[in-house]
């Protein structure tokens, strides 16, 4: 998306490094990375200087194709994998594309490995980016349908964390059919949940649609339920880092409470995902996604900006016992529809499952 007149993504190459933006700066500095071998492809995962289940699996494409430079034998491709997949657990895109990488490379001379690990890398980026605008082009038929009833006044979209271009290589999930709203001239309101502890909603979504122009309104997580029974949203689209073959659906924690607040309220919610962040090998999210288990230290402290700095501060009494479950699973029975890219449907095994035929 454009930032200040310039169009990004958020991971690019340059010479013979991946550049990415740090996003663990944000909003208080716009700042880019140079990764040059897979350990700083592994950090930036880790750390979130890179988050988003496609932008993660991107960055480890990426991350193999610097490791074969290294060592492009079959143990090192092992070893690199084993590495970046270790990073985060429960995106599945991440080993999605690590395993797309190397069935690509496998088969092929040790010596044209890393250059052909890193035109997938591209590939998958560039993908990224196609099947995204097209979630964009069929979730903006929602908001369009919401808005035909709104005469003039706008539609309020909820959504939680950040699902946007900051989480992919461009457009975003949840935010694509946003984005084509606005643009196509029709009234949005975004409520955007902070998403504690590490506030991808605050730091991250509100700057992505500040930068936009999109409209907007910060609100705490523990918000969105009294907006709904308000009468004050018009519907959630939120993102997914792992949805299963029967449709339920790992998010950011506390996108679970949102979808019960939405079905208590009558409001529509919509999950936005690209084809690769389901996975057809589980069914029961709740017994068979791995949810991230994160530093204490995240719910312990913020990130702010003090003057010119950013800094860290501490929210709790020394030494407060803290735990920081990453993610929930909203099952199927909660969402109201799944927007991909080969359309709108119906969270069920028969749909799923019918992806997995041919376009
Ligand atoms: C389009 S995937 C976005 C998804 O990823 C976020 O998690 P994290 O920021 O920890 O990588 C969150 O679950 C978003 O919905």
């Amino acid at each position: 998306m454009k930032v200040n007149g310039r169009h990004y993504r958020t991971i690019w190459t340059e010479d013979d490094a991946v550049v990415i933006l740090d996003q663990t700066l944000f909003p208080h500095r716009f700042e880019t990375r140079r990764l040059t071998t897979a350990e700083d492809a592994a950090e930036a995962i880790r750390v979130m200087r890179v988050r988003g289940a496609p932008l993660i699996g991107a960055t480890a494409a990426y991350g193999l194709a610097l490791a074969l430079r290294a060592d492009p034998s079959d143990m090192g491709l092992l070893a690199a994998r084993e590495m970046l997949a270790a990073t985060r657990p429960t995106a599945i895109n991440l080993v999605w594309a690590l395993d797309r990488v190397i069935a690509r490379i496998s088969p092929l001379p040790l010596a044209r490995r890393a250059s052909a690990a890193w035109d997938e890398a591209g590939r998958i980026c560039d993908e990224d980016v196609a099947i995204n605008a097209t979630i964009g082009d069929h979730g903006l038929g929602l908001i369009r349908a919401v808005a035909a009833r709104k005469r003039g006044a706008p539609v309020n979209i909820l959504t939680h964390c950040n699902a946007g271009w900051l989480a992919t290589v461009d457009w975003g999930t949840a935010t694509a059919p946003i984005y084509k709203a606005h643009d196509a001239g029709i009234p949005v309101h975004v409520w955007v949940d902070e998403t504690r502890p590490r506030n991808q909603g605050a730091f991250l979504t509100a700057w992505e649609l500040g930068q936009h122009g999109v409209p907007h309104t910060v609100i705490v997580d523990n918000a969105g339920g009294h907006l709904m029974q308000r009468g004050q949203v018009d519907m959630v689209i939120v993102g997914t880092d792992r949805t299963t073959a029967q449709g339920d659906v790992c998010n950011k924690i506390g996108t679970y409470l949102k979808a019960l607040a939405a079905a208590d309220n009558g409001v529509p919610f919509y999950v936005a995902l690209p084809t690769p962040t389901i996975d057809h090998s589980v069914r029961d999210g709740l017994a068979e996604i791995p949810i991230e288990e994160r530093s204490p230290d995240e719910v312990r402290r913020i990130a702010g900006r003090a003057g010119d700095d950013v800094i860290e501060i501490e929210l709790t009494p020394p030494g407060t016992p803290a735990a920081n479950p990453a993610f929930d699973v909203t099952p199927a029975r909660l969402v109201s529809a799944l927007i991909t890219e080969r359309g709108i449907m119906a969270p069920t095994a028969e749909a799923i499952a019918a992806l997995r035929m041919a376009p």
